[in-house]
């Protein structure tokens, strides 16, 4: 797929931070640091600011996902992963960070948080019937294949 270009622009708590960036040539996601400190108590969120702000293209998302050093040494995560930035959104770009640990968890600013994975869109539209075509599973669900 080819790349697309985001414009980036930088809000002034973000200055001296490095825009996200991927951090080897093969990697799928781009590291984005924290423009904040932040204490993060073990069970409690926060919506870490970041400093900048983007003009996705059309078609096009941005999600947020969780760095699985953070999660795996500290807990860490990206609460609703993956965040969804959507193609219209002009505000700060957000990290929301729990603390699923049981250690209090210092953010620093310039610390990498997360990880943002530009994805194409598909959008749909929704048209409403009377009933749905038979399949073999139907309704099951929720564990219903391979019950002993
Ligand atoms: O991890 C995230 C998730 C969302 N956002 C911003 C960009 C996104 O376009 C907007 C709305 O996100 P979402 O649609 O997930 O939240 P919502 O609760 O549905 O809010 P809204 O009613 O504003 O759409 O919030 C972030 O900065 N970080
Ligand atoms: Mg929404």
């Amino acid at each position: 797929m080819p790349e697309i270009t985001i414009p980036i622009l930088r809000l002034s708590h973000g200055e001296g931070l490095p825009i996200p960036a991927y951090a080897t040539a093969g990697a799928a996601g781009m590291d984005v640091v924290s423009a904040e400190h932040h204490h993060l108590a073990p069970g409690a969120r926060h919506a870490v600011a970041t400093g900048f702000a983007m003009a996705i293209p059309e078609g096009y998302e941005v999600q947020v996902r969780p760095r699985s050093g953070l999660a795996l040494k500290h807990g860490v995560t990206c609460l609703n992963a993956p965040g969804t930035i959507d193609s219209d959104y002009r505000g700060e770009v957000k990290v929301i960070l729990a603390n699923l640990g049981s250690e209090p968890f210092a953010i620093r600013r310039g610390d990498r948080i997360a990880q943002l994975v530009p994805a194409a869109v598909q959008r749909a539209t929704l048209s409403e019937v009377a009933s749905l075509d038979d399949t073999a599973r139907g309704s099951g669900g929720f564990g219903s294949t391979g019950q002993r």
